[in-house]
């Protein structure tokens, strides 16, 4: 790296959409933000790669548009060589763009099937007034040549190239007005596997040609290991950790990295563990979980009280109490059918052993957790079930089984392996140390659970 400066710094970055239809719903106070980037901070150093994952909904091109304003952001700012890019009018954004070009994920939308791909390279220059006219074709040829196609295809149109090439053509897109940055917004994942590796050796070909730095954004934490100095993993509009490479692929982790690892289709030889399953999919960010977002569906959630069973069951009461809490009726609590007749049966008229029976089956629950504070909090929430409802019940749990993952929102924490990797998790936590829950594999696994997938 040539320089101690980052070329691009992010602080505090936030999108919030506005999902309100129009007058009336703001007016009804009926409009909802979706909090799809939240509060993000990060450094690109010059000549770096820093790869962005996580799963599909996480916020990650609406990071990655909203570094260069191509969706205005609502909060925070992004500096380029010092200049906020936040803060710039028009003409002062669109000279700065001829720095940090971005690269669409999608080449089949993203290149207009009306124009020449000459035309589509020859583009950018002229919106930048670089060259003139001879000058500019013979860059177009240039660029041709660079990302690996024949200059002599400049007059044909993207339908006639295949999706490599098209991503061939966005990439010459981008890299005709010489920039110094390139977001990369999963360039490789709508292509064929066969043609991912060949974009990608063209992309560090051409990092080290131009002395480019790359934002590399993918969902698969396989695409970005090779490709990136750094990563950043996303959840949920907010950075989970973020570090060297060989720190963040290597314990400690956090535990939605550590799932991400585990889900790789061929693990990483040096992976030991089990493939840790998470169960349900991403929350909405719309109300997004209080404290620690990942905490309804992480493995390793912290247990509350004075609490210590096993970290399966734990997982399992949680997800009780969660399940409880968004309940209507008691059916969805149990392993009563919710299409059969059982579901008009009213809690009260089950006994209350065979209603526990129902509920430790549906949760996977031990008959006995050898906690008496367990003990009674399943007890408890089974006989308010009986004798009042679900939604008593969800009180009755939610006063018992508490963790503090849920309240307290938890910062990046420098990680033991130095400041530069850090970790958005209570575990870390010096007040929480000593706390670390035992590895969670394959038990955590239940038939309605879904791995860990990518978009
Ligand atoms: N224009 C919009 N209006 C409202 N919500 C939006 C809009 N665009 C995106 N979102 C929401 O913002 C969240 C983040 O979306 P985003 O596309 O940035 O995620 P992503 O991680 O890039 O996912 P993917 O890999 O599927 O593109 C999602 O919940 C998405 O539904």
């Amino acid at each position: 790296m040539s320089s101690e400066e980052p070329i691009l710094r992010v602080e505090n970055l936030e999108k919030y959409y506005d999902t309100s239809e129009g007058f009336i719903d703001t007016l009804l106070g009926e409009s909802q933000k979706v909090k799809a980037v939240d509060d993000v901070s990060f450094e690109l150093m010059e000549g770096e790669t820093l790869g962005v994952v996580g799963e599909s909904g996480c916020g990650k091109s609406t990071l990655g548009q909203a570094m260069i304003r191509l969706i205005e952001p609502t909060g925070g700012s992004v500096y380029y060589r010092g200049t906020d890019l936040t803060e710039l009018s028009s003409s002062g954004l669109r000279d700065i763009r001829k720095n940090v070009q971005y690269i669409f994920q999608d080449p089949y939308s993203s290149l207009n099937p009306r124009m020449t791909v000459g035309d589509i390279i020859r583009e950018p220059l002229e919106i930048h007034d670089l060259g003139e006219g001879g000058e500019r074709d013979d860059r177009v040829y240039e660029l041709l040549e660079t990302v690996g196609l024949n200059p002599s295809h400049a007059n044909r149109y993207p339908h006639e190239f295949s999706g490599g090439q098209k991503q061939r053509i966005g990439i010459a897109r981008a890299l005709a007005v010489d920039p110094e940055v390139v977001i990369c917004d999963e360039p490789v994942s709508a292509l064929d596997v066969s043609v991912q590796a060949q974009i990608l050796n063209l992309l560090e070909d051409l990092q080290e040609e131009f002395d480019l730095s790359y934002v590399f954004i993918a969902h698969d934490l396989s695409v970005v290991e090779h490709i990136s100095d750094r990563v950043g993993v996303m959840y949920l509009g907010k950075v989970a950790e973020i570090g060297p490479t060989q720190s963040v692929y290597a314990p400690p982790y956090h535990p939605y990295t550590e799932a991400l690892l585990s889900a790789i289709p061929e693990p990483d030889p040096l992976w030991e563990g089990d493939q840790i399953f998470l169960r349900g999919a991403v929350p909405s960010p719309i109300d997004p979980p209080s404290g620690c977002r990942f905490h309804t569906r992480c493995p390793r959630i912290i247990q509350g009280g004075e609490y210590d069973i096993d970290q399966v069951h734990w997982r399992s009461l949680m997800n009780l109490r969660q399940r409880a809490r968004s309940a209507e009726t008691a059916a969805a609590v149990t392993a009563i059918d919710e299409d059969a007749d059982e579901a008009t049966v009213e809690p009260a008229e089950i006994p209350e052993s065979e209603l526990e029976e129902l509920i430790r089956e549906e949760f996977d629950l031990p008959d006995r957790f050898g906690d008496p504070d367990a003990d009674e909090a399943i007890s408890a929430f089974v006989a308010t079930l009986h004798d009042e409802g679900i939604t008593p019940a969800a009180e009755t749990i939610s006063e018992r089984v508490t963790s503090p993952c849920e309240r307290t929102v938890p910062p990046l924490i420098e990680s033991e392996g130095g400041s530069d990797h850090r970790i958005a998790c209570l575990l870390y936590d010096e007040e929480y140390a000593g706390m670390p829950p035992e590895f969670v594999t394959e038990s955590t696994e239940t038939k309605s659970d879904d791995p860990v997938a990518g978009d």
